[in-house]
């Protein structure tokens, strides 16, 4: 196969333009978040040279220690979202509150929410992390600018996507029509089609949580993780693999590839925040992309995109992969 072989990012979405309708404001914005990513998987390849790949003095909304890639990944997507008029608003991890791009917010207006850099804690190790972005197209005009007023649901999303920094750089996206996934062409400024319609197979046997938190797992989690564990001899009669990157744009993207389930639960010590991964830039992204594929994305307890946000920075637990495992961690739960 050759680059001729692969549609173009702009081909595509061309393509879902005439087939399904979307907008070309909202391909145009895409574009543009296209080159945020190939600039940010730029900044992180050089970071060692650049002395970037280490904290700051600075701590996000949330508390945790700034990564200077960070910083600069955050810059980039404030920069190229802003390129699109109809974007209203952005929401991002490192921002404590909503930037408005208007003074008035009208129906058709996008708000953009994203996680600029993912598993940040990779970076001085080499390993991958990603960036995660989530749309939403406002259906009313917005009486009043605040905070409270992009808290809205997960299954409002027109589109969400993430970019994969890993040995190549992967930018995987939906608008509500599959999920397909492109590849930067090292040395060009495109991202060709290299994993067209990607999906999630129903059955797997390879799963993904933090198990250094087990003493503070909820007893269906418990429950859950031991009979995968008690292999071909136990209830569930098979044996299972574990992964676990510390990277969800990671994680994700092996179970598009290979299928798999993906766990961040609420425990005993990360409930008062209400979980560990964030909602609206983290979880609701990932889940309509995983749904998309023909997966689930579960609370533990309901559909994650069913949720009503609370808060900007909202904390959830998180179960999302293959459908027959989240339907059974969802059982255990009821
Ligand atoms: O440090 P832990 O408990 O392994 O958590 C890893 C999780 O935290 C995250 O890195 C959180 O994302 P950020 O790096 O954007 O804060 C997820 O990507 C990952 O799944
Ligand atoms: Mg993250
Ligand atoms: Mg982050």
């Amino acid at each position: 196969m050759t680059k001729d072989d692969h549609l173009t990012f702009r081909q595509f979405m061309l393509k879902e333009y005439r087939e399904h309708g979307v907008s070309k404001d909202l391909i145009f914005l895409l574009e543009d978040i296209a080159t945020a990513c190939r600039t940010i998987s730029h900044k992180i390849r050089s970071g060692a040279f650049a002395g970037t790949l280490g904290a700051t003095d600075d701590t996000n909304v949330q508390g945790e220690t700034q990564k200077e890639l960070d910083v600069i990944a955050n810059d980039q997507f404030m920069l190229h979202c802003a390129n699109c008029s109809r974007v209203a608003a952005l929401v991002s991890e490192e921002l404590d509150n909503v930037i408005w791009l208007k003074d008035k917010a009208e129906a058709g207006d996008y708000i953009i929410y994203f996680d600029p850099l993912d598993g940040s804690s990779n970076l001085e190790l080499n390993i991958s992390v990603g960036s995660i972005f989530s749309i939403v197209e406002l259906k009313e005009p917005l009486t009043e600018l605040t905070d409270e007023a992009v808290l809205i649901p997960g299954s409002e999303q027109i589109c969400a996507g993430y970019s994969l920094y890993g040995p190549s750089t992967s930018l995987v996206v939906t608008t509500g029509h599959g999920v397909n996934g492109f590849t930067h062409l090292a040395g060009s400024g495109e991202f060709l089609l290299t994993f067209p319609n990607m999906t999630v197979p129903a059955a797997t046997n390879e799963f993904a949580i933090n198990a250094s938190r087990q003493k503070f797992w909820e007893p269906p989690v418990t429950r859950y993780i031991d009979e995968c564990l008690a292999g071909p001899d136990g209830p569930r009669g098979k044996k299972f693999n574990m992964r676990w990157v510390a990277s969800m744009v990671a994680e994700v993207h092996r179970i598009l590839t290979r299928g798999g389930v993906f766990m961040y639960p609420r425990d005993s010590e990360n409930a008062s925040m209400g979980g560990r991964l964030r909602l609206l830039y983290e979880t609701n992204p990932m889940a309509f992309i995983i749904e998309q594929a023909g997966g689930k994305a579960s609370t533990g307890e309901g559909r994650m995109l069913d949720v009503q946000p609370t808060d900007l920075h909202q904390r959830i637990g998180v179960v999302l992969g293959s459908s027959e495992e989240v339907d059974l961690v969802e059982s255990y739960h009821s």
